[in-house]
């Protein structure tokens, strides 16, 4: 079948059921994800000028290098998969577009070669590709992952084995999953001496994705661990708290409710997820004739105004818990910024948002709008 996509036009394997194309190397749904790949590696070359060459180490359909290498970049397409590079092969040379495309283990070529932006898009963790992507990776490194539950602490063990770290199913659980990655990177990161700065991180639908502005120096490194710590989380009455530095010191008994359901997460990155301007930029960045272009900046003014605390709040979830009906969400967040506290939307969901109030501070803040 044929699909259009950011202005090229691609040939894959598989069938429209009613209007969705489905292919095993084409996944529509993931428009939004590579729309916002494509602005940020714009806005990111206004930032880095020097940057030319992108890895597209998972190349599927080449659905990525083709746009990629439509924009002028200097592109490497690679699968395992005999069938994608045939395809990644076809596709290019229907754009008209010049790329290397390589068959084998991206792993392999990532030690052989460097690139200055490398794109990890695999089923799943990426964290197998990790080593080999930032030791090999000059400037930018961009990191899907679509293993959701075991990164937010639904499959436990899972998560522990591939992000060496602890996560727990809370009502923030796609945060969780953020915060658990991007630790993991960091980690995987400073092993080789390299500090991470994610300048664009979201969670949508079933996959996080991170944008990791990459620095080969020890002393980056060494912040961004400083970035890690745990998080402890009331079970019964949903008071959170994050406890920044390496060396945990869990909560036992809740602070606000008393109660000892206490699960403690970590090591999480409790660092900022984006930096704003560069947000801002990509959002600019966008173009109207990309697929997803409004959804692509709503995300990013979300992103932008979103508050760093490190646990988003569900105002649904807070309200269930105390028996009170949830109103509109702009009169609850006004209702905590007269309280004096700080309070703004988070892109995790419509009833989603960050403030620096406890749940206490919430409760009492918004109660006379509820009763
Ligand atoms: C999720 S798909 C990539 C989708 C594509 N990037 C897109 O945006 O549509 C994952 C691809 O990774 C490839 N893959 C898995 N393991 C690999 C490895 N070790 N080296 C290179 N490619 C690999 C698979 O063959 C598959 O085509
Ligand atoms: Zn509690």
């Amino acid at each position: 079948m044929r699909v259009t996509e950011g202005g090229i036009e691609l040939e894959v394997p598989g069938e429209q059921t009613e209007g969705v194309e489905e292919s095993v190397f084409y996944n529509p749904r993931q428009e939004l994800n590579r729309d916002l790949t494509i602005a940020t590696l714009r806005a990111f070359r206004e930032r880095e000028p020097r940057a030319e060459s992108y890895l597209d180490a998972m190349a599927a359909s080449g659905v990525r290098g083709v746009r990629a290498a439509a924009d002028d970049w200097d592109v490497t397409c690679c699968d395992v998969d005999e069938e994608a590079v045939a395809l990644a092969e076809e596709n290019l040379e229907r754009n008209d577009c010049e790329a290397t495309v390589e068959h084998r283990d991206v792993n392999a070529l990532m030690h052989e070669e460097v690139f200055d932006v490398i794109d990890l898009d695999p089923y799943g963790t990426p964290m197998p590709f990790a080593d080999a992507a930032v030791s090999n990776c000059r400037d930018l490194l961009c990191v899907t992952a679509t293993d959701t539950a075991p990164l937010c602490g639904a499959h436990f063990n899972s998560g522990v084995r591939s992000y060496s770290a602890v996560p727990q199913n809370t009502d923030y659980h796609a945060e969780m999953g953020v915060r658990i990655l991007l630790s993991a990177l960091a980690r995987s990161a400073a092993r080789f001496d390299v500090g991470v700065e994610p300048i664009l991180t979201h969670a949508t639908s079933h996959y996080v994705r991170t944008y990791l502005e990459l620095e080969h120096k020890p002393t980056a490194a060494d912040a961004a661990i400083d970035e890690l710590g745990h998080l402890y989380h009331c079970e019964d009455c949903l008071h959170r708290e994050a406890d920044p530095g390496l060396i945990a010191d869990p909560l036992e008994t809740c602070p606000n409710c008393g109660g000892t359901r206490i699960l403690a997460a970590g090591p999480v990155w409790l660092g900022s997820i984006r930096d704003r301007e560069f947000v801002a930029d990509v959002r600019e960045t966008v173009p109207d004739s990309f697929g997803t272009a409004e959804k692509a900046r709503e995300l990013c003014e979300v992103l932008e105004a979103e508050l760093d605390q490190p646990t988003h709040y569900d105002q649904h979830k807070l309200c269930r818990n105390w028996g009170l009906p949830a109103n509109a969400m702009d009169d609850f967040l006004a209702d905590l910024r007269e309280a004096g506290y700080e309070g703004s939307r988070a892109h995790y969901g419509g009833t989603t948002f960050k403030t620096d109030a406890s749940v206490a501070e919430i409760r009492e803040a918004t109660a006379d709008s509820l009763d």
